[in-house]
């Protein structure tokens, strides 16, 4: 592919062209970026990463891929720009949170059609993608999209329907931790340690767990039991935990965000 095109420049187009140019799956030469009005953003990127600016929508017409990586609020005007400009061999491959890959195809006309749900971090080759295709992918398309995310960490094929949880899963996820480590901090330092200190320690711990999880075959609860020494300090954090129903807590985060993905799918 020798024209990729982000339309959206925020920060998940941000963290797939730092992936794609880090891992070398596309030279920056093929990349083209366009937000809506931030020229500012766009030289950012450019300087940063040597990707080219598009100036207008024109230039679109020997794109090989779009990639849509605007606000779902804002993909019915986008649709309606790029519409008139995109000739039959560009193929699409969208991050929109909710929006359909039939509700694509309406706008954009029946072409090729990768609906994806990365994270940001994508930035650095870590990503947990799911994707959907719909049928007018080929099977060497399909090999295409499934490398341009493999570059940037892992990606499972599901039913498109699955991908709202998916979106509430692992494209939220690296939110939820940030917000527990903002939490481990601010109690880390009310206890007099240094908000490095703390952060040093908790990001190994996550890491470590993580790699636990891969590495070691076994399941998370059998995991957190090994911690756990009969009345010791882990199994009061976690009775402290479920008493203030983590369990609930968590699956009340999951549904409202998969649920709002579904608002979205609507135009909600
Ligand atoms: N941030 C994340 O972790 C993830 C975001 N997504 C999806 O990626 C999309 C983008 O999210 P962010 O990067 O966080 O947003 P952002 O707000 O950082 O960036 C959005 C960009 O779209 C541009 N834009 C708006 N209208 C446009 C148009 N008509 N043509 C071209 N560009 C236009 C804006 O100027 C801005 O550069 C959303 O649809 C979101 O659901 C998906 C997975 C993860
Ligand atoms: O918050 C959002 O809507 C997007 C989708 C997944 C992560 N960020």
């Amino acid at each position: 592919m020798q024209k990729l095109v982000f339309l959206g420049a925020g920060s998940i187009a941000e963290a797939l062209i730092h992936g794609w140019i880090k891992n070398e799956v596309v030279p920056a030469d093929h990349i083209y970026v366009k937000n809506r009005s931030n020229v500012q953003r766009l030289k950012e990127l450019n300087e940063r990463f040597g990707v080219h600016i598009l100036e207008n929508l024109e230039e679109l017409r020997d794109a090989d891929l779009v990639i849509l990586a605007m606000k779902p609020k804002d993909a019915k005007d986008a649709f309606r720009a790029i519409a008139p400009y995109l000739s039959e061999k560009t193929a699409i491959l969208s991050v929109l949170a909710g929006i359909s890959i039939e509700t694509i195809e309406k706008a954009l006309g029946a072409r090729p059609i990768a609906r994806v749900m990365p994270n940001t971090s994508a930035a650095i080759g870590m990503a947990a993608s799911g994707i959907s295709f719909n049928e007018q992918v080929t099977e060497s398309q399909k090999k295409i999209y499934l490398q341009l995310l493999e570059a940037i960490g892992i990606v499972i094929e599901v039913e498109e329907d699955k991908l709202h949880a998916i979106t509430a899963l692992s494209g939220s996820g690296p939110a939820y931790l940030y917000y527990l480590l903002e939490a481990w901090e601010k109690i880390g330092t009310e206890f007099g340690l240094s908000k490095e200190t703390v952060r040093k320690l908790m990001v190994q711990t996550i890491a470590g767990s993580a790699m636990m999880l891969q590495q070691i075959k076994e399941e998370p609860e059998v995991l957190r039991k090994k911690v756990t020494s009969p009345g010791g300090t882990t199994e009061a954090g976690i009775r402290a935990l479920e008493n203030y129903r983590f369990t609930e807590a968590i699956f009340a985060c999951i549904k409202s965000a998969e649920a709002r993905s579904r608002e979205l799918a609507k135009g909600e």
